[in-house]
């Protein structure tokens, strides 16, 4: 019998965050794995017009949790939604919720956080390490709490190269910060932010560190601890290969490379791409709140879920391996073939925005407009072009984490456990989780029928044929200028048509 999935057997689970792409993960293998648990709490506010037992229902289902509701069909009764919103004071829960969590929670998973890059320093601080010290403190309230596991990012620290599983220190201290959000007006937020931030990319990265300190001061009496995931991707092995649902980190890359929008990107070839499976993090999560409350180590373990040290795959290999399934699997209706080159200087990297990039947006949205149909290619290239200026600092550094606790808890796990909640991704291999990666990326994100692959492949044959019309028009066009301007160019015209007629 597994040991992990025996704890959680009879637990009452708190975990914020449960509707985005790690929370459903973590949800379905709870419910997979662990059948008989008490109940899940999950804090949900109201979103898209749709209320909380509609966005439950929504998860339920989804194709992701086909296989909890034959393992446990009464799922339904199993979760329980609050009604929370994480930018409220007490998250805005009712006094009856409240006691409920209070006097029932035995393990709290905290993976809620606004994971935008270009988010206002106040909104980050509100969601990343105000919300979580609120989530301490109502964790310190629970007699029953057994383990505080709180979700942060490799990254936190990525203004460092080499980097171990401790917790640094920020140059102000995250309650000086979180006092300061409630008297500064956003104009000087604004313009401290770049200061504070110091040589990390984004208010992210700053956010998580600052929750991380959160984390260590206020859960010192509590059993806690941080895991630290690298760039997630879809699902290794679990439930299935290659499920993803949102746009976030590669994903979004691969549907522009794939609808051939994204054709080149400032990146280091070699450096490594530390992408880690959503199925392993989740894996890891489960094992560390297992550890904790059981085990109860004497400070906070930082475990780093990263993949770089121990099955290194370079961004070079990474691309190359994205578009070579395209051709087996092409997505449809594509803009241009699927082609990308890494670019390495700026100069080069702006020159191929013009022509590979701004260019034939320009001119499809001209084309569009002749035909009387509504430009927007240009609008879509430039929202592209913001996302890849973010996600450059991550594909042009290279980091090492230091993986020692995350090896000691692998140790921990007896062989039924380290098979259920395997997270050695030194089993995993790179061009199969790739592909089917990008196989993902097409049926859950897309929405792509297979049956529709033969379209897609006449598709790009159509455009590879305008491609090569294009560039004979424009060779003629440019031929017939350079004639009518240069004697040197009419020259070689008539040495040539003098070869011809000898
Ligand atoms: C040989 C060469 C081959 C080359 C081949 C190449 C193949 C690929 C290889 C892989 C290389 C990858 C490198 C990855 C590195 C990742 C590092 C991450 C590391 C950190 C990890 C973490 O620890 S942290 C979690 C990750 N955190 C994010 O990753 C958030 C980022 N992100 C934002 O911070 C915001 O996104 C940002 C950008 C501000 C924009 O913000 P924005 O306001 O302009 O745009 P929004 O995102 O709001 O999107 C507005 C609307 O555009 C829709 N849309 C968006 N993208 C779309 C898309 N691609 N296709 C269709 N539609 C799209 C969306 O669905 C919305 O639609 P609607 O309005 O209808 O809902
Ligand atoms: N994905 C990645 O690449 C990585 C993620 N991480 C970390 O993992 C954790 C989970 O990330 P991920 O699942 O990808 O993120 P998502 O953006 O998919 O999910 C974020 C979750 O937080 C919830 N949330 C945001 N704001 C509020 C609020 N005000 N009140 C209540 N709930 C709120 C969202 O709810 P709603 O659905 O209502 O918006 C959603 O459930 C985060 O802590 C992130 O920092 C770390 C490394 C990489």
């Amino acid at each position: 019998m597994s040991m992990i999935a025996a704890f959680y057997s009879s637990k009452s689970i708190l975990i914020t965050g449960a509707t985005g792409f790690l929370g459903k993960v973590l949800m379905e293998k709870l419910f997979r794995t662990s059948p008989d648990l008490k109940i899940i709490y999950i804090l949900v506010r109201p979103k898209a017009g749709q209320t909380l037992q509609q966005r439950v229902f929504q998860i339920l289902n989804s194709k992701l949790f086909e296989k909890v509701k034959e393992i446990c069909p009464d799922v339904h009764e199993k979760i329980r939604p609050i009604s929370a919103d994480l930018n409220q004071h007490d998250f805005g829960i009712s006094k009856e919720d409240m006691e409920e969590l209070l006097s029932s929670t035995n393990v709290i998973f905290h993976c809620a956080a606004t994971v935008r890059f270009d988010d206002p320093l106040r909104h980050a601080v509100q969601l990343n390490v105000t919300a979580t010290q609120q989530l301490l403190f109502m964790a310190s309230q629970m007699p029953k709490l057994e383990a505080f596991i709180h979700l942060s990012t490799a990254f936190s620290n990525c203004n460092l190269q080499h980097i171990d599983e401790v917790i640094y220190p920020c140059s102000v201290e995250p309650k000086k910060i979180i006092d300061s959000m409630e008297w500064l007006d956003d104009a000087i937020i604004d313009e401290i932010t770049p200061k504070l931030i110091g040589d990390r990319p984004n208010t992210y990265t700053y956010t998580k560190a600052l929750g991380e300190i959160v984390v260590q001061q206020e859960g010192a009496n509590m059993n806690v601890a941080i895991i630290r995931p690298s760039i997630v991707g879809a699902t290794w092995q679990e439930p299935f290969p290659g499920w993803v649902d949102n746009l976030n980190g590669p994903s979004g890359m691969i549907i522009a490379a794939g609808k051939g929008f994204l054709r080149s990107i400032k990146a280091t070839p070699l450096a490594i791409a530390d992408l880690i499976p959503a199925d392993t993090v989740i894996n890891l999560t489960l094992a560390a709140g297992w550890y904790t409350a059981v085990h109860r180590p004497k400070s906070t373990l930082i475990y780093h879920c990263t993949s770089g040290n121990l099955n290194p795959c370079n961004w070079l290999k990474m691309g190359l391996h994205v578009l070579e399934t395209f051709e087996k699997v092409p997505f449809e209706k594509a803009f241009r073939r699927p082609k990308a080159n890494f670019t390495t200087t700026s100069f080069t990297n702006h020159y191929w925005n013009a022509v590979s990039h701004r260019a034939p947006a320009v001119i499809y949205d001209i084309y569009l407009r002749l035909t009387g149909r509504k430009p927007r290619v240009t609008k879509l290239m430039n929202r592209m072009l913001r996302m890849l200026s973010m996600l450059e600092y991550f594909v042009n550094h290279s980091w090492e984490w230091s993986t020692h606790n995350t090896e000691m808890l692998m140790s921990m796990l007896s062989p039924e456990d380290q098979r259920m909640f395997n997270f050695d991704v030194r089993q995993l291999n790179w061009l199969e989780y790739i592909e089917n990666y990008v196989l993902g990326v097409k049926k859950y994100l897309l929405k792509e029928d297979m049956a529709g692959i033969p379209e897609a492949r006449q598709h790009l044959k159509r455009l590879r044929n305008i491609h090569y019309l294009f560039n004979v028009a424009l060779f003629l066009i440019i031929w017939r200028l350079l004639i009518a301007r240069w004697q040197m160019a009419r020259n070689i015209w008539f040495f040539i048509s003098s070869l011809h007629t000898l």
